[in-house]
């Protein structure tokens, strides 16, 4: 293994090594190999990381070296810890140098993924904060406030692009780095960043160590890195054979309305277990459709989608990644009314959130194809990527499965989608339900137009899957014994209206106004406008059905019929033993008595205050 390492040494030219020798060290590597700092592997065994993976294994090593590196290795591979690392194990062995100087700035294409970095050294450096502290540069913020954070002189510098150039304007504060990181160095000039990396070109020191990761093959990451780094050594992990690894994938072909019957049989016969992500496509009020939706048979979940605001879609991400709730339903960004022209209102972060890479249309299907070119800052709204603003990069943790609810509208957009499960070694299921033409439009209210494409897009990814040495498995099972549930399935999205979509919706701003800090000052000033937000919050946003909550008996299939009743805790409502003398059902704490259920709080008699 040590002489494979050595072979990736930066005076010899790139080399693709044989797939089987890629993988060895991630068996045998320790992070204790690495000679890093005790407090860096006390966070380490914190966070239970019990071995590095492939591309920690060998990239580590080589960052520590002072090596330049351009490393491509799949989504979930752990690339940010392959650069973190060595890049606090280098500030900690400097301590004397970088005390004095910031040393590093990782460049990120969002706001999210520069939120992620900086929690990331966070839990790093929990162990040893004062000695290495980093600072965030993702926001529009007054010059005398980023002034400030500057002169501070952090060790680390995570930032956009845009933020990160905009600083100079203030202070020529990148001229002491020694090291410079391009996470996702695929995506970054695809979201409009180019002049700002130009700026930042002439202003970074000649000759600073300079790491550059990415997913795919992009042209982007080789300008990147002519501009940027000089004889790189190439860490390309990113073999067909590795690709997809993990995930067990599987594929339905289905009617519109059938998606609906699926997810539901699925979710609420507990057929999927764990953290499910759900992807729907076209447009946000689908997501939230989907939502009102489950809402009636009681299953919860949360919607992501780019035009909520960054802090509270990472929070979003944070709880279901805590385990809060278990559904997230992701939607593709879309032009919504209006948001066109507040796209191009707002700076290059606002717009590069939603994030965009060079895709084919829904419309267009055809013109698909894997290398993407930089767009042009002007197109950056009317070229959102459909998928990525809201899955590539953010770190889903633990994702059991992934639901493409609607398929995705490219071969590339599938494999990010379900790169979310299967992170870091793990397993995972996706699967994919696809509208066979014969079905398309044959029910109305559920239909969607990127349904039209989806078995031209299915086989596309099939080919792409099997260049992977990969395959998507047809998921096969009984229709008929589905179909009890239809009835009951069609009241609910009936259920689901334009209009309690966009109370949906609008509950959701109204609940984001409720939580910014910035608006807190006005409500102080003026209590009835939060009051009235609030009375407004309570508004019902669906036709509420609480017989769809249970599942009845005769509905279900053998197997789980016997799966309920066995349930702890199950107690059938007209158990003989519970009846008392008039017949009456036993009263208990909260129970039923004489089929009205008691409220503690209505029955409580309140005393008169002693004074
Ligand atoms: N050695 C490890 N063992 C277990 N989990 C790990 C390890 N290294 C990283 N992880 C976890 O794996 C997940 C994915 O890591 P990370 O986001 O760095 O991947 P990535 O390759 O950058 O993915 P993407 O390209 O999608 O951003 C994270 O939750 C991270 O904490």
């Amino acid at each position: 293994m040590k002489r494979k390492i050595d072979d990736l040494r930066e005076d010899k030219p790139p080399i693709a090594l044989p797939a089987a020798d890629k993988k060895a060290p991630s068996q045998d590597a320790a992070f204790t190999d690495f000679g890093l700092d005790p407090r860096i592997l006390t966070a380490i065994a914190g966070q239970s990381f019990h071995k590095p993976t492939a591309p920690q294994a060998l990239a580590i090593p080589q960052i520590l070296d002072g090596r330049s590196l351009v490393l491509r290795a799949k989504t979930g591979s752990g690339k940010t810890l392959c650069y973190l690392l060595p890049l606090i194990e280098t500030i900690l062995r400097n301590k004397e140098i970088a005390q004095k100087s910031t040393s590093a700035l990782i460049l990120v294409p969002t706001r999210e993924l520069a939120d992620q970095v900086l929690r990331a050294i966070e839990t790093f450096t929990a162990f040893c904060q004062k000695d290495v502290r980093a600072i965030k540069l993702s926001e529009q913020l007054p010059d005398e406030v980023v002034r400030s954070m500057l002169a501070s002189t952090p060790h680390i510098v995570v930032a956009t692009p845009s933020r990160a150039s905009a600083g100079l304007k203030i202070s020529p504060w990148v001229s002491s780095l020694k090291m410079l990181v391009i996470d996702e160095s695929d995506l970054v000039l695809s979201y409009g960043y180019e002049e700002d990396l130009n700026t930042l070109a002439t202003s970074i020191p000649k000759g600073v160590q300079a790491v550059l990761t990415s997913a795919t093959i992009s042209s982007d990451v080789d300008r990147l890195k002519d501009r940027f780094c000089k004889n790189p050594t190439i860490l390309d992990l990113n073999e067909p054979e590795a690709e997809g690894e993990g995930i067990t994938q599987y594929v339905v072909e289905c009617g519109e309305d059938d998606k609906f019957l699926l997810i539901y049989v699925l979710l609420k016969l507990k057929l999927i277990l764990g953290k499910c992500l759900i992807f729907v496509a076209d447009d946000v009020d689908r997501s939230y459709r989907l939502k009102l939706y489950l809402e009636q048979f009681g299953i919860r979940s949360a919607v992501l989608n780019s035009q909520l605001p960054i802090a509270s879609r990472v929070h979003t991400v944070q709880q279901f990644n805590q385990g809060l709730f278990d559904i997230l339903i992701s939607s593709d960004e879309m032009e919504v009314l209006g948001d066109e022209a507040n796209s191009l209102a707002e700076d290059n972060e606002t717009t590069s959130n939603t994030g965009h890479e060079d895709q084919k249309s829904p419309e267009n299907p055809d013109s698909e194809d894997c290398q993407t070119a930089p767009p042009k800052k002007k197109q950056k709204s009317s070229r959102r990527d459909k998928d990525y603003g809201v899955s590539r990069g953010i770190d889903f943790r633990n994702v059991a499965i992934v639901v493409n609810f609607d398929c995705p509208s490219t071969a590339r957009s599938y494999a990010h989608r379900i790169g979310r499960t299967a992170r870091a070694g793990q397993t995972g299921t996706s699967l994919t339900m696809v509208v066979p033409s014969d079905k398309f439009r044959k029910h109305m209210p559920t239909s969607i137009a990127s349904a039209e494409h989806d078995e031209k897009i299915l086989s596309r990814i099939k080919k792409q899957q099997a260049a992977n040495g990969k395959e998507l498995k047809p998921w096969h099972f009984d229709w008929k014994t589905l179909e009890g549930f239809r009835y009951r399935v069609n009241d609910a999205v009936r259920a689901v209206t334009k209009v309690a979509v966009r109370e949906a919706r609008m509950r959701e701003i109204r609940q984001e106004l409720l939580k910014s800090d910035k608006l807190q000052r006005r409500f102080e000033e003026n209590p009835a406008e939060l009051h009235a937000l609030r009375h407004d919050g309570q508004l019902r946003s669906a036709r509420t059905q609480p017989h769809l909550k249970d599942v009845p008996d005769y509905l279900l299939p053998e197997g789980k019929k016997k799966l309920s009743a066995n349930r702890i805790g199950f107690v059938p409502m007209n158990k003989p033993g519970n009846k008392n003398k008039k017949g009456r059902v036993f009263k208990g704490k909260g129970k039923r008595s004489g089929g009205r259920k008691i409220d503690p709080l209505k029955s409580f008699k309140a005393r008169p205050k002693a004074r």
